[in-house]
Parts: structure tokens; sequence; C-alpha cells
């Protein structure tokens, strides 16, 4: 029997409580010091034991993955290692940031135990146990960052434990991680809650820059309404990484000032161009990328069942839909549909399929 013990089971934590949750080998225990939260994780079945006391969550255990906010990892850690811990036991974490945390707890682990940063690169604006699901990771980049020295057969038990999340795991170092992550991550969250406020400013003296808002800025903006306190720990964490993407940024939109204040408009198609190419060769969409490239719109009209008529007509056509989102939705004007599919052939299928009664745009 294998024994895992959640520290924090929110939206990852209970993800993975979900992911081991009726599997006979392995029992898995939450966490958390507040007595109300361990009865609202029993009684919504995420785990099976709840305990608000760190030691019995740890006897015994042999794996434990820490999923608090960022700024309390290192804090947990020192008193993890003060309590008795199972010869073998791997301390893990799940924070969005690794090169701290990794770096300050190889140091201070006690001999037989090991500590191995980790980081699904998978989630959501929502948190709480209630947004948790068992399919999160599912092919997911899960990204370990394993300290020098850390044994490879301890980096290989952790990776066959997380097999059982459909993840794909991969290792990096942990500061090249902290820069990419901030490049592809913390700088979006960023760029989207200040473009948000920015918008929010303009709002207060005219209503109608939020009932205009449509598909555009909803794209760029979901990650804006993520939990502010688990950001503000990401962000001031990877603070330095952060103020050097920011300069980087600042250039960018710098950039653009120029093109418009000189009416340069072969530069701002060669901006689109040169973004569009770099977009559409990114992998295959998976659990944490960037959105499918086969993307079919379809215009729909505003009326109760009709997502459910198009799903039906792609079911029994068997063309497998990956994803799909309402773009624009008012009442007697056309919505648009976003479908996404894995392939190309799929796309062409469903268009020529849903054409036949819908406009549909590629
Ligand atoms: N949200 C994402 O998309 C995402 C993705 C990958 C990794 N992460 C990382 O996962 C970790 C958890 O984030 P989440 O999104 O699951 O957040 P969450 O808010 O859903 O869960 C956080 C958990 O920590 C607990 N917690 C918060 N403050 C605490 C305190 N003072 N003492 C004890 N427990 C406390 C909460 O009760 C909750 O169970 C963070 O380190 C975050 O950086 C988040
Ligand atoms: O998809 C989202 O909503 C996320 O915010 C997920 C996301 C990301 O930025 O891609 C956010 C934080 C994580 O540490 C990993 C993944």
């Amino acid at each position: 029997m294998t024994k895992i013990a959640i520290f924090g089971v929110g939206l990852i934590g209970g993800s993975l409580a979900l992911c081991y949750k009726g599997k006979p080998e392995f029992t898995v225990v939450g966490h958390s010091p507040n007595p109300k939260s361990v009865e609202k994780l029993l009684k919504r079945g995420v785990v099976v034991i709840g305990t608000t006391s760190m030691a019995e969550a740890v006897a015994d255990a042999d794996y434990i993955f820490l999923c608090v906010p960022v700024g309390m990892l290192e804090d947990y850690v020192q008193q993890l290692v003060q309590l008795p811990l199972k010869r073998g036991c791997i301390i893990t974490d799940v924070g969005s940031t690794k090169a701290s945390v990794t770096e300050s707890s190889a140091k201070i682990v006690k001999e037989g135990v090991y500590f191995i940063g980790g980081h699904p690169m998978a989630g959501s604006e929502r948190h709480g146990v209630e947004a948790a699901s068992s399919h999160l990771f599912e092919n997911a980049f899960y990204v370990l960052t394993p300290a020098e020295g850390t044994p490879q057969a301890e980096v290989d038990r952790l990776t066959e434990l997380l097999k059982t999340t459909k993840a794909q795991i991969v290792q990096v170092e942990a500061r090249e991680h902290d820069d990419i992550v901030g490049a592809i991550s913390h700088l979006p969250h960023i760029i989207a809650v200040a473009l948000v406020n920015q918008v929010r400013g303009y709002n207060t003296s005219n209503p109608l820059y939020q009932n205009l808002a449509a598909g555009g800025f909803r794209d760029i903006t979901r990650i804006a309404s993520s939990e502010p306190m688990i950001w503000r720990d990401i962000l001031i964490n990877n603070r330095e990484v952060l103020l050097k993407l920011l300069k980087d940024w600042n250039l960018e939109i710098e950039q653009f000032v120029k093109l418009l204040e000189s009416g340069d408009g072969d530069g701002i198609v060669e901006q689109f161009r040169l973004a569009g190419e770099f977009r559409s060769q990114l992998p295959e969409r998976r659990k944490g990328m960037i959105t499918s490239l086969f993307d079919i719109y379809v215009d729909i009209p505003d009326h109760p069942g009709i997502i459910g008529q198009i799903t039906t007509l792609l079911g029994n056509a068997r063309i497998n839909l990956s994803n799909i989102q309402i773009i624009e939705s008012r009442e007697d004007v056309p919505g648009i549909l976003r479908l996404s599919f894995r392939n190309q052939e799929d796309a062409d299928r469903a268009s020529a399929l849903l054409g036949q009664q819908y406009a549909v745009h590629v």
C-alpha cells in the first residue's frame, strides 16, 4: 500500500487526490489546519482520510505533496523535516515557481528523505476543492526540478507515481523553469490583469465598454479572474525574472507605439504575421498549452438546445470534438461558436457537415 499525504487540498491538491482516489493500491490523506475544511473534503469524498494534524498526515507516508500557495512552501518543508518521516519518503510540491523551494528544501531534508520540486502545467482561473478534477492533468506537461545530487532513481520513482495523472513528466532545471514559466504563464497573468483594469477604468464613465466586450477581450483576459493570493505569491517569488520580462514587454509595446505613430501598416502586418506563424507552429493542443490549431467558427441562433443539436450532429458522424466555446451570445443576434478539433481532417469534416445547416467560418 502506497500512502500519499496531500497538504492544501484545493484545485491542484484536490485534483491530485482525485487521480488516486478509489485505487486500492493507494491511501490518500488530506491535510488542512482548518477542521471545517477537513470536514468539507471528507463530505465531498475527495479523500477518505482527512486530518488537521501534520504528524498524523505524514506518519508512514511514501509521498508528501505540498499544494499550498507558493509563499508557504518553504515553511511547510521546515515543519515537515522536524517530524518523523518514513525512510525513502519523497516530499514534492506543485508550486508555480521552482528555484527557491528546490534550492532551500534540498539543503534541509534529512538523510533518507528526498525533496523533488514539481509543477503541473495545467490549471484554471478557478480555485478551491470545488474546482478539482481527476482529468486536470491529462496530457499536460508536469515539470520536475530535482536539485543537483538528487538520485535519479528517486526522480524515477516519483515519475512512476505521477503516471497515474496521465500527465507527461519532464525534467527541467529549476531556474530555467522559472525563466520560461515566467514568460509563458506569469507575464500573461500580469498582462491580463493590467488590461482588464485599464478597461475597468474607462468603464467607470461609460458602461458600454463592459457591454461590448466580446470574444477577443474574453479570450485574452480569462486568467485575470485567477485567485489573487495564489498569484501574489507567485509574482513576488519570481519577481526578478518578471521585472526583466516586463522591461522586454515595454519594448514590444513601444514598438507598436512607433508603428502607429508612423502609420507603418507593413510593420503592423509583419508583427501579426510573425506572431501567427510562431503560434501555428506550437504543438498540437495539450492541456496547459495554447488553444488548438484546428478551429472552426459556426454562426448559430441564440436559442435553447442549439449546442446540443450541434454536438449531436458531430457525435452521430463520429467526429471527435476537443473543445467548444461560445464566443458571443446575445438575444436575437447570431452567436458564434468556436469548435476545436485535434486534426485538420476532423475540422474539415465538421465544417462540411455543419455547413449544410449553418454558416461556418474556417
Ligand atoms: N491554479 C493553477 O492554475 C495552478 C497550476 C499549477 C500549480 N499551481 C500551484 O498550486 C498551488 C495551489 O494552488 P491552487 O490553484 O490549487 O489554489 P487553491 O486556492 O485552490 O488551493 C490552495 C490550498 O491551500 C490551502 N491554503 C491556503 N492558505 C493556507 C494556509 N494559510 N494554511 C494552510 N493551507 C492553506 C487552501 O485551503 C487550499 O486547500 C500553488 O502553489 C500554485 O502556485 C496552481
Ligand atoms: O489555464 C489556466 O487558467 C492557468 O492559469 C494555468 C497555468 C498557466 O498559466 O498556464 C497557471 C498557473 C500554473 O502554474 C500553470 C498553469
